[in-house]
């Protein structure tokens, strides 16, 4: 099943990288089909005009509606359709997490909304729940200056999990947040050399005594999400006290 991927930009050469490594590798084995598309195609007017003040006044401009809805038309269709997911990344958007990206990974068709300026007339959003299934997400607790960001960092987290696409799937289970994990982050790694600029790899990682590399592995990822990730950590997780 090929997944198809929309994204709708006032900048759509944000989206020319996804032809670069393993994305790109996907689009060739049929996994994945970007379209990129740019938002002033479907403006009608001499400037190609995407924007206006905000009604009620406010600093800085709205993206207009008219061209959103027009886009909708032609890329997605006037009819709804439940199994389409257009997200519209946000920083009032909820926060987007690997149980979502997981989620998306099944997902047919992906269209995504790249808001610019202060961001999109909400009728265009009321629109597209009316329609399809739609995700208004955040990427963390920062301003971006618009959606194209957080969308390359929603594909790349999504495509990932598409059965099919990575070549060794079994490096998804031990990730951070990765149900394999049990929402613990993930331990240290080290490689070759075993001694670099006079610092070892943990020698219990080199005894080859499988019981005692699983238990330090635990023992870290517990370590780690109680020290970095206090939110993560809705249990103790046997932390010794
Ligand atoms: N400048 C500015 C400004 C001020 C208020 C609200 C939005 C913006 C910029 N902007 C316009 C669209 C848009 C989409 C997503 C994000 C976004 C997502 C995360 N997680 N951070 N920022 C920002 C976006």
């Amino acid at each position: 099943m090929t997944m198809r991927l929309d994204y709708l930009s006032i900048f759509p050469a944000y989206f020319d990288v996804l032809d670069i490594s393993l994305l790109g590798k996907a689009a060739v084995n049929g996994l994945v089909e970007v379209h990129a598309h740019d938002l002033r195609d479907w403006t009608h007017d001499r400037h190609r005009t995407v924007d206006d003040t905000p009604c009620g006044g406010g600093a800085g401009m709205v993206m207009k509606p008219d061209p959103w809805g027009e886009a909708f038309d032609e890329i997605i269709g006037t009819e709804p359709d439940s199994s389409v997911h257009v997200i519209f990344p946000s920083p009032s958007g909820a926060p987007f997490t690997q149980s979502a990206a997981q989620e998306l990974s099944s997902a047919v068709r992906i269209v995504f909304c790249c808001g610019r300026y202060e961001g999109i007339d909400h009728r265009v959003i009321d629109y597209a729940r009316s329609m399809w299934t739609v995700h208004e997400v955040s990427l963390g607790d920062y301003v971006l200056n618009g959606g194209e960001v957080a969308a390359l960092a929603i594909t790349e987290a999504v495509v990932r999990l598409v059965p099919g696409f990575m070549g060794n799937p079994e490096s998804l289970a031990e990730e951070s947040f990765s149900a394999g994990q049990d929402g613990l982050l993930e331990y240290p790694l080290f490689t070759r050399p075993v001694s670099w600029r006079g610092l070892d790899v943990p020698e219990v990682l080199m005894s080859g005594h499988h019981g005692r590399i699983a238990k330090w592995r635990r023992d870290e990822s517990v370590r780690l999400t109680c020290e970095r990730r206090p939110d993560l950590t809705d249990s103790d997780f046997g932390v010794p006290h």
